[in-house]
């Protein structure tokens, strides 16, 4: 059986530390896109991400800002009309875009695994969770203790008897658990999760999550995990990766980001949830709604929506610059742009 690792700590690309060691996944330049027939859908542009062994990447943004996208395609999931049309995907120094399906399926679940938002769809219904366990280790030329199943089933909580249950004879967290403990048969160096716990009631959730980070520690492997919830990733993210219309806006540490959002989209999204540390807020949204990916706004994707948007906003495209520990996609931060005192136009809501 393989072994278990133990995490170290760092921080991401744009995480202000060195790291401490080369990252386990290095996304460069990642562009995708949905061929629609007319004007291409560009749902991922330009993404950069560096992830580091046992770190706990949080990716945010609201519904349709490519979350999933991304994780589809650094896993090389995505099927048509989605496309990888730029850049690069590295996985331990190898390169996931130009490997065939075949190496690619000897990588899965035993170097990275993927857990996705339903695991009713990711389950097949017909067969019982330990013949599908079984499944997932024979197709791996990789010698597996035959307790395996029983013990990764204990790990993430759920009573090894169960290996004998049909998907539907369990409760919506128990097949994510499930699932959960699927991808954990090898001890991958990473696991992605789209959204794991979105169809779990808050106490579930919770109870997921904490078992998730446990056990994250407890391993060693890094997560990559998609969530709109910006609680969740308050509590058990490191790094954290605010997405807008395709594009990474925001990159640093969780803690940096929640402390001091370095872009007006970060805070909204801030804005609009309930903090339980300090003083209680009103809670406010984001006016306006995310564009559509065929023809995103120019300049700046966020300026139809942001509260302190200046006359350079639809003209400029911004980069992301660094803004102390994290980096930010907002012309207020580019290198001798100052801040305008009084926004120059009114946001639709
Ligand atoms: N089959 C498709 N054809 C055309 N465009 C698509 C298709 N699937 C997704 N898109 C577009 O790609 C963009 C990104 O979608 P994606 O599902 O990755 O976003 P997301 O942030 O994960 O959203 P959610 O949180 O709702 O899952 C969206 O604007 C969406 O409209």
């Amino acid at each position: 059986m393989r072994s278990t690792r133990s995490a170290t700590p760092h921080c991401g690309r744009f995480g202000g530390d060195v790291p401490s060691q080369q990252p386990i996944l290095e996304v460069r330049d990642l562009t995708v896109e949905y061929d629609t027939g007319s004007s291409p859908v560009v749902a991922v542009d330009s993404v950069d991400l560096d992830v580091h062994a046992g770190e706990f990447v949080g990716v945010v943004g609201e519904s349709g800002c490519g979350k999933s996208t991304l994780l589809f395609a650094i896993v090389q999931l995505l099927s048509p009309p989605a496309a990888i049309t730029g850049g690069s995907v590295h996985f331990q120094g190898q390169d996931l875009v130009a490997m065939n399906e075949k190496k690619l399926a000897a990588l899965r679940w035993r170097d990275y695994s993927v857990v996705m938002q339903s695991a009713m769809n990711a389950l097949n219904p017909v067969k019982s969770i330990g013949s599908q366990f079984r499944d997932a280790i024979m197709s791996h030329d990789e010698r597996v203790d035959d307790d395996r199943p029983a013990e990764v089933m204990r790990m993430v909580g759920i009573d090894p008897i169960h290996l004998r249950s049909y998907p539907h004879q369990l409760s919506g967290g128990m097949r994510q658990r499930a699932m959960i403990a699927m991808a954990l048969l090898f001890t991958p160096d990473m696991i992605i999760m789209d959204e794991p716990t979105s169809a779990l009631d808050v106490v579930a959730q919770r109870s997921l999550m904490v078992q998730i980070k446990e056990l994250q520690q407890q391993l060693g492997f890094a997560v990559v995990f998609v969530t709109h919830d910006m609680s969740l990733v308050s509590h058990f993210s490191d790094q954290l990766m605010v997405m807008y219309a395709g594009q990474v806006v925001e990159f640093g540490a969780t803690r940096a980001v929640f402390d001091h959002p370095a872009h007006p989209y970060s805070k909204g999204l801030l804005d609009a949830f309930p903090s339980i540390r300090g003083p209680k807020q009103p809670l406010t949204g984001i006016p306006g709604t995310p564009p559509n990916l065929a023809h995103p706004p120019s300049g700046c994707r966020f300026h139809p929506r942001c509260p302190v948007a200046f006359e350079d906003c639809p003209k400029i495209e911004p980069e992301l610059y660094q803004v102390g520990p994290t980096q930010a996609r907002c012309l207020l931060h580019a290198p001798g742009r100052t801040q305008p005192a009084e926004p120059v136009q009114e946001v639709t809501s």
